[in-house]
């Protein structure tokens, strides 16, 4: 790269971070903006973009928080009628500009800091932060105490880890990116994100010569006298991502419903906790609703003994954070845990893994030697050795009862139809949440509408072009 200007990149992080705040303001003149401005260039990008705001007729005030100050932004909106101004300015704020500390930040704010956060955060005016909101550490996501709830983040070069995981995710608000000539992104080689042509790539279509067997069949035990939905979802969910044919074995109730709600799945209905007799499948759905009784876990030991790939899920998590060694297998294992069930299988905190989502799925992966795809607000798929996928898809109404169920059924298809787990994991948590978007249209939804849209899902990534 060609040297540039020292102060170069930050005046285009400042041109791009004004121009959203002036976006957001509608009226840049009169307005009062108010910027927390930190120690480092973090606090520079806040000065200056305060400098430009204050020359479109802004009233600029800046609050300084650090032993230093950066001199030269400092000067720069002094010059264009800007001034320095204590804390009580923040409550009468229009606009907040959050410099306090950004990529340079190291553990939970210190004082001032972190009274600053909390005094914006419960002030009127709408809060930027500059680069990641502060208090959340942008490699992991993590929130170690207090951290600003930002209505937008303008991020700088690159997006950054943080901004896409929760519980960072949770308070960035809408992300910006501004591109300030280093490439769009900066890689952290250790997470990736999946976009629509990837998955497009990824995605098993038919070709001439398949017929339903060969485009893949998938097992599903799922369902028992209690949930009897929970199969009825699962199913629903295998049907429409793909699957060439779904074969259902389990009791008499949720046999009844499954045959009910879909004549194309084949029914086999289980005397004995055994899939022995079921017919040849490529992969296995194993435990929504399933239960967690003697005969639900000999059910799970004999699909486990068998030799595809399995999907472990809800019920059938529960059986194994019982009973460790039935993860012992050749073939590969799939486990999509939401935290709660993550915090049973690895005898961990839930508040722990809530807060570290990261750091707990990479070490699920290791740990247990599956394929982890951990739910949440944002979904991540782990595996040993390879970069944590996160889920760039999704919406908050997916959070309702039976989602799950459905995600477990997409991705049980996507692995019958020959993907990997990592693949099947993240194309499927990626369908998913867009099916929910598609469903939600910002309203609530159900679970079966989230099924119903995954074909929806799937011609938009086809159609979103290279
Ligand atoms: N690196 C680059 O190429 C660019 C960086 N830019 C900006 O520069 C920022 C990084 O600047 P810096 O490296 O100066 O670091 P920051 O400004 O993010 O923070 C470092 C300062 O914060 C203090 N600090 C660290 N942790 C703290 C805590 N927990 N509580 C209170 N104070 C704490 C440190 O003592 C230090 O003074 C980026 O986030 C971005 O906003 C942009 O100007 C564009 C170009
Ligand atoms: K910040």
């Amino acid at each position: 790269m060609a040297r540039l200007p020292e102060g170069t990149l930050m005046q285009r992080a400042a041109t791009g971070l004004a121009a959203v705040c002036a976006d957001l303001l509608g009226r840049v003149y009169g307005r009062r903006v108010v910027l927390l401005v930190g120690s480092g260039d973090n606090g520079g990008d806040a000065l200056y973009a305060g400098e430009r705001l204050a020359r479109r007729g802004a009233w600029v005030g800046a609050v300084t928080a650090g032993a230093r100050t950066h001199e030269a932004g400092l000067r720069a909106l002094l010059e264009a009628g800007g001034r320095v101004v204590d804390r009580s300015a923040i409550a009468e704020a229009d606009l907040i500009i959050d410099g306090l500390v950004g990529i340079g930040a190291s553990g939970a704010l210190r004082e001032p800091y972190a009274g600053l956060a909390e005094e914006a955060n419960a002030a009127r005016g709408a809060i930027v932060a500059v680069d990641v909101p502060s208090g959340v550490d942008a490699s992991s996501g993590r929130v170690a105490g207090a951290a600003v709830r930002a209505r937008v983040t303008v991020t700088m070069g690159a997006y950054k880890t943080g901004l896409l995981v929760d519980p960072g995710a949770a308070v960035a608000g809408e992300v910006e990116l501004v591109d300030i000539g280093l490439g769009a992104y900066l890689p952290d080689p250790d997470v990736a994100a999946l976009t629509a042509n990837d998955v497009d790539d990824l995605l098993p279509r038919p070709g001439k010569e398949s017929d339903k067997y060969r485009r893949g069949v998938l097992g599903v035990a799922a369902g028992g006298d209690v949930f009897t939905g929970a199969a009825v979802l699962a199913v629903g969910g295998a049907l429409r991502g793909g699957a060439g044919m779904v074969r259902y074995a389990g009791r008499r109730a949720p046999a009844d419903q499954v045959r009910a709600h879909w004549p194309e799945a084949v029914v086999t209905l289980l005397d004995e906790p055994s899939v022995e007799h079921v017919g040849r499948v490529q992969a296995w759905v194993l435990g929504p609703g399933l239960g967690v009784d003697r005969w639900a876990h000999e059910l799970a030991a004999s699909v486990l003994a068998s030799n595809v790939p399995v999907l472990i899920d809800a019920d059938g998590l529960t059986l194994v954070a019982e009973d460790r060694g039935l993860l012992r297998r050749e073939a590969p294992v799939l486990i999509t845990p939401h935290a709660g069930e993550l915090a049973r299988l690895l005898r961990a905190d839930r508040d722990d893994i809530e807060a570290a989502r990261l750091d707990h799925v990479r070490r699920a992966a290791a740990e247990l030697g599956v394929t982890v795809l951990l739910k949440g607000s944002t979904t991540v798929v782990a595996e040993d050795a390879r970069p944590v996928r996160v889920n760039t898809t999704g919406t908050s109404w997916l959070a309702a009862g039976g989602t799950g169920d459905v995600l477990s059924g997409v991705a049980g298809a996507l692995l019958a139809q020959g993907l990997s787990c990592y693949d099947a994991a993240s194309c499927g948590a990626f369908l998913h949440g867009l099916a929910g978007r598609l469903a939600a249209d910002g309203a609530p939804l159900a679970a079966a509408d989230v099924a119903a849209a995954v074909p929806a899902a799937i011609r938009a990534v086809t159609s979103a072009g290279p």
